[in-house]
């Protein structure tokens, strides 16, 4: 065989894609290619015949693989950060002669800068995907669940009008009345059906936490952050739908930021440089009467109008009386069907139903029904079978021979209260809607709960 002579040696190494660069046993530069040049920026001509020391000393390397090779007298890996910031896997082999002396260390230089940014990329994909699972939740009721009921009908009819208009939705309406099957109906309807639904409760977590599920954070933001940073909800549910629960408890700062993000239509994730436009559509809900916190100064009134473009209210289930029966009708074959069961109503059963105030709403009718289905000891469902507090509360099985008429009036008092309170969410609001005083309001309350802990009835 023909023995190659040390050029020979050089284009060979010239010709590969991954940096060499040899040393003899003692740590001095031999050659380095031509793609250790390219890769590192150090020329050739700087470093032959120099050792590996002289040239950690001057900077040139941060930390040497063939030294370690060298006083390891075995192969060594190592990643390095260079100077713009490239990550380089380097490998670095010794080579021993026939009598075991170290001749030469041989090493490999891997820009794996683009490996590094896929795996990133790959690692923030997973991260979406978990995000998207964990924020998209599993829809409660499926489409067929639902009731467009006469009372919710203008509302659902407006609702699809402009499902396919990019316009911002402001859903307001006590718990459990619907606001977020309202929120996935408009989803469902727009033209961005194909992409997640997702859903951020505002009230749900501290500041801090909200601000970097919103709109993430890079990596190292803040202390006990993660090191690749974290893509926010914003971000996640791109193409999709972000419905904001709760907005009416979003902490001021947050408002404020969210303010520049529907303005400018692009956000900054928390440490970040880089703005990331907007693609998401945004529907707010809230229990609150939106413009109250407004007025009383706990929400900002330039972001209430640009939030409620098209405003949408839910009514309280005790507003819509005709809903009850309708919306009794419609779970209970559905529980029945789920439990095995042949339940059916008695219509005095509904007809009571019917007068309950339903604080907890279509939530709390949904949970009834499926009680009722599991525990009734025969198919008909009468009054004897619903609880106490409803049988109790009901002004048709509580004849007014069983009471006085001051605790009538005291008795129906607390209910009209407790209403207002329900729907408005605040002891000022629910003042204001009953023509009372907020303070008188709050005394009544409070003798109520004292009542309720000493066990004492009204
Ligand atoms: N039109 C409807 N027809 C049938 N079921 C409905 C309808 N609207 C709401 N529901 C059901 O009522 C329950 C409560 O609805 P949803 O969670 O949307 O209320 P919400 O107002 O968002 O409550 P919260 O304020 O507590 O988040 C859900 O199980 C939902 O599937």
């Amino acid at each position: 065989m023909k023995k190659i002579n040390f050029k020979q040696l050089q284009k060979v190494l010239d010709a590969l894609q991954d940096g060499v660069y040899i040393t003899d046993g003692n740590g001095r530069t031999v050659t380095v290619n031509k793609a250790y040049e390219r890769i590192t920026g150090i020329q050739k001509h700087k470093v032959a015949g120099r050792h590996m020391a002289d040239l950690v000393k001057a900077g040139f390397i941060s930390k040497s693989a063939s030294l370690e090779v060298i006083r390891e007298r075995q192969p060594v890996t190592l990643v390095q950060t260079i100077h713009d910031k490239r990550k380089i896997f380097v490998s670095a082999t010794p080579m021993f002669d026939d009598h075991g002396e170290l001749t030469q260390v041989i090493t490999s230089v891997r820009d794996i800068t683009e490996l590094v940014r896929a795996k990133h990329a790959e690692e923030q994909l997973q991260q979406m995907l978990s995000m998207r699972k964990l924020y998209a939740g599993v829809p409660q009721q499926t489409d067929d669940n639902l009731l467009i009921s006469p009372a919710t009908h203008d509302c659902y009819q407006l609702a699809a009008r402009v499902a396919r208009r990019n316009v911002k939705l402001l859903i307001q309406g006590e718990t459990g009345t619907g606001k977020t099957h309202l929120a996935r109906f408009v989803h469902q309807q727009s033209e961005r059906a194909a992409q997640p639904f997702m859903e951020l409760n505002c009230a749900a977590m501290p500041e801090g936490l909200l601000e970097s599920e919103l709109f993430g954070y890079v990596g190292g933001a803040f202390t006990g952050a993660s090191k690749q940073g974290k893509k926010g909800l914003l971000e996640v549910a791109r193409g999709g739908t972000l419905l904001l629960d709760e907005v009416g408890d979003l902490p001021l700062a947050l408002q404020a930021k969210l303010l520049k993000v529907v303005d400018e239509n692009q956000f900054l994730p928390v440490g970040g440089t880089e703005f990331i436009k907007l693609d998401v559509r945004l529907i707010c809900a809230t229990h609150y009467n939106l413009h109250d916190r407004v007025e009383q100064g706990l929400f900002r009134e330039d972001l209430f109008y640009r939030l409620s473009v098209v405003p949408l209210q839910l009514p309280p289930l005790r507003q819509r009386q005709e809903d009850i029966i309708a919306l009794l009708q419609h779970y209970l074959p559905r529980f029945n069907q789920q439990h095995e069961q042949k339940c059916q109503w008695q219509p005095e059963t509904l007809e009571l139903l019917s007068q309950y105030t339903w604080p907890g709403n279509i939530r709390e009718l949904i949970n009834l029904t499926e009680r009722l289905v599991v525990s009734c000891a025969q198919p008909n469902i009468d009054i004897s079978d619903l609880p106490a507090y409803i049988t109790g509360a009901s002004h048709s099985v509580t004849p007014p021979s069983y009471s006085s008429l001051p605790q009538q009036v005291a008795s129906l008092e607390r209910r009209l209260i407790e209403a207002a309170l329900a729907e408005q969410g605040t002891t000022r609001a629910a003042a204001a809607a009953l023509g009372i005083d907020q303070s008188t309001l709050v005394k009544k309350k409070q003798r109520w709960q004292q009542q309720k802990n000493t066990g004492s009835s009204q």
